[in-house]
């Protein structure tokens, strides 16, 4: 059972006009006060957000796209936001380019910007945010510039082993899916992702997702999550 406690009127704030702070349709913070395993109601016109996080190659991207097909979600991939800037020859794209080949967190900044423009840029109210936050200081930086914390967390937990050997089966051709790289992303994940997940178990948002198993045996954990939403 959830409780919203406050309205977040000043909803990216920083930006000029959004779809986003123009009415009271804005996103909530929500409370939970009884349970973990239910999930606030959300309605058109308020933003529901899903974080989804996990260490490299636990399954984030490839259970996302089950979560979109099902209950008709918008997938935004962090690190697919931070590759196509590369892609684009942006000002920021050799710093981003050199941040990944090391297996580093870009700045948060950085992420947030391109997190909100391309939320904004969408025509619908449900988001997984793929890949983020990474840090306490990502996740600071998202609540303060959005105004807002997310409704529910998913985790994929996935032991190192099985995440190296799909990190390096994945073929993608990515800068950083090769073992040095591997290394380090496991190093970082485990400085600074565990205190964002903590936090959200203290808030009562995250759901821990066993990651082994097939596919469709991690879906169907996921499944019962978002059950109250209809597509
Ligand atoms: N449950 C699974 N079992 C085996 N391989 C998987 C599973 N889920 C994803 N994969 C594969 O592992 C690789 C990493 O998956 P991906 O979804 O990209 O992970 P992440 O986004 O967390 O890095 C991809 O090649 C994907 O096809
Ligand atoms: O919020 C983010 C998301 C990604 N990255 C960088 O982009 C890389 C690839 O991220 P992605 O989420 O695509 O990797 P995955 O975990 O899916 O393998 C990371 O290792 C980081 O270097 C980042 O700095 N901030
Ligand atoms: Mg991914």
């Amino acid at each position: 059972m959830w409780r919203r406690v406050a309205s977040v009127s000043h909803l990216f704030s920083h930006s000029k006009s959004t779809k986003f702070n123009q009415g009271a349709s804005t996103f909530k913070i929500w409370e939970t006060f009884t349970s973990e395993s239910e999930i606030p109601t959300p309605s058109k016109g308020s933003p529901f957000v899903t974080f989804v996080l996990g260490g490299p190659g636990s399954g984030k991207g490839t259970q996302c796209a089950k979560i979109v097909e099902a209950f008709g979600f918008t997938h935004v991939s962090a690190g697919d936001l931070l590759r196509r800037e590369i892609a684009s020859g942006s000002a920021y794209g050799s710093v981003i380019l050199s941040t990944i080949r090391e297996g580093k967190i870009v700045p948060s900044q950085v992420t947030v910007e391109l997190i909100q423009k391309e939320m904004e840029s969408i025509d619908n109210y449900k988001f997984l945010i793929d890949g983020f936050p990474r840090s306490e200081e990502n996740r600071k930086a998202f609540e303060q510039t959005i105004g807002a914390e997310p409704d529910v967390v998913l985790f994929f937990d996935c032991p190192e082993q099985e995440m190296v050997k799909r990190v390096l089966n994945r073929n993608q051709g990515r800068v950083d899916d090769n073992i040095d790289t591997i290394k380090k992303r496991l190093e970082i994940f485990d400085e600074l992702n565990w205190p964002v997940i903590n936090y959200y178990s203290q808030r009562g948002k995250l759901h821990k997702i066993n990651a082994v198993g097939t596919v469709d045996e991690i879906f169907e954990k996921v499944r019962p999550i978002f059950a109250p939403l209809s597509k």
